[in-house]
């Protein structure tokens, strides 16, 4: 397979762009989650090369010499989480000097793919400016823009854009495939803890804490902001679970590790009560019984927990919802595969590229997120949106306040 590239621009992209532009070290300040970014694209396995327009050093206000210092710092801060960036390619001129470097001009792609022989054509170019846009076409790479420089909201919709550069990794298909969910958890080099190390906390270290942390909060701003495009999907399931109800049916959920948890709680929203004081719903987590889990695991395999159990409860007419944020957990997807046979409704959450699930069921709301941590989090926010639009129902008076009537008819 050829290698794949991704460019990036620095200012705006990389670091907190400056209108007098970054002359030292000093004021060179990496956006949050740019490092993470570049490391993430690394790992899904993307070459990254930075193409840079840096007149301040053809003016003389910055030297060859500094800027390389600037450009260690960046590759620094991006080696910390494990990336790497292969080159930096700069244009050095003054907008005055009419070179076939300085973006807009496409000079420096056109460099950077000889160099490395790549197609620009379906490489990406990252960048936060119009002239990004324009050397990225004049090039024949495929611009792409991020929100954290000169652009901060989308001006050119015709242009694929991100909140960041760590929500553009994130959303770009990984190359290296087969990735079990227990290896996708990021490992932060910085973070790993030194035992030797008795009060005072180094201040790089709560440093690089913050900056995770910042990240992160970006990761899940943009996996919810994603979330609202799916709203119509939500509302589908929702009334799929209205009506389930309506009918006497019931709610099941499942899923292993946090989603097992998760399985658990939104179960209790139902069975108890979520905001609205109503009678109890039928629904049940499979992932409570230890007797069943461990004789079905032990008797069967672990691969059968879950559809053991659909087996002997579930109905037709039941929803049966599976928790994955792999979207690749055997146990659940067999489940899935039972529910279908036996006539129930099934919904998959789940997240990355959906995994199986995607295929697998009647509704599948796939999270635009990697980390299992951040797909976890949506998971909690649609579950809760869904019980929402359960006690709703009640308001509306969808559904019998008495065990057995049926004011929604068949509702099926
Ligand atoms: O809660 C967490 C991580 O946040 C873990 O327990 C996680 O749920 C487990 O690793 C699961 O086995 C992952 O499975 P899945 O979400 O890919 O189906
Ligand atoms: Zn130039």
């Amino acid at each position: 397979m050829t290698e794949r590239f991704v460019l990036l621009d620095r200012d705006g992209v990389l670091n907190v762009d400056r209108p007098d532009s970054v002359t030292s070290v000093a004021q060179l300040q990496l956006l949050p989650g740019a490092a993470q970014g570049v490391a993430l694209l690394n790992r899904k396995g993307y070459r990254v090369l930075v193409i840079t327009n840096q007149s301040v050093v053809g003016r003389g206000l910055l030297s060859p010499a500094d800027l390389g210092a600037i450009h260690t710092v960046i590759q620094t801060e991006v080696g910390a989480f494990g990336g790497h960036i292969d080159a930096f390619f700069v244009c050095p001129h003054d907008r005055h000097e009419g070179c076939a470097c300085r973006k807009p001009q496409p000079g420096l792609l056109l460099k950077a793919a000889q160099q490395y022989g790549f197609q620009l054509a379906h490489t990406d170019f990252v960048g936060d400016a119009s002239s990004d846009i324009e050397a990225a076409r004049r090039a024949g790479a495929e611009p792409v823009v991020v929100l954290t420089g000169k652009t901060k909201t989308p001006a050119d919709l015709s242009v694929r854009h991100y909140r960041s550069l760590y929500d553009y990794a994130q959303c770009q298909p990984a190359l290296i495939t087969g990735e079990p969910a227990w290896q996708r958890k990021e490992v932060h080099p910085t973070m790993t803890l030194d035992h030797s190390i008795h009060g005072a906390v180094p201040e790089e270290f709560t440093a690089a804490g913050l900056r995770t942390m910042q990240d992160r909060f970006e990761s899940h701003l943009s996996a919810v902001e994603n979330l609202r495009t799916q709203l119509p999907l939500l509302q589908t399931v929702a009334q799929a679970l209205v009506q389930c109800l309506q009918r006497g049916s019931k709610v099941l959920w499942m899923g292993n590790g946090g989603s097992a948890s998760d399985s658990q709680h939104l179960a209790a929203e139902l069975v108890g009560r979520f905001v609205l004081e109503r009678r109890g719903l039928a629904s049940v987590a499979l992932t409570t019984d230890t007797s069943i889990l461990t004789a079905v695991g032990n008797d069967y395999g672990f691969e059968e927990i879950f559809a053991r159990q659909i087996e002997a409860l579930c109905q037709p007419g039941d929803v049966v919802i599976g928790l994955s944020t792999s979207g690749n957990s055997p146990n659940v997807l067999r489940a899935l595969q039972r529910a279908r046979q036996l006539g129930a409704v099934t919904v998959g959450l789940t997240g990355g590229s959906g995994g199986a699930m995607a295929t697998q069921c009647d509704h599948c709301v796939i999270v635009a997120a990697d980390s299992t941590a951040r797909v976890q989090e949506c998971h909690i926010l649609i579950g809760h949106l869904l019980c929402e639009q359960v006690d709703a129902a009640y308001t509306a008076g969808l559904l019998a306040q008495e065990a057995g009537a049926n004011p929604g008819g068949s509702g099926a």
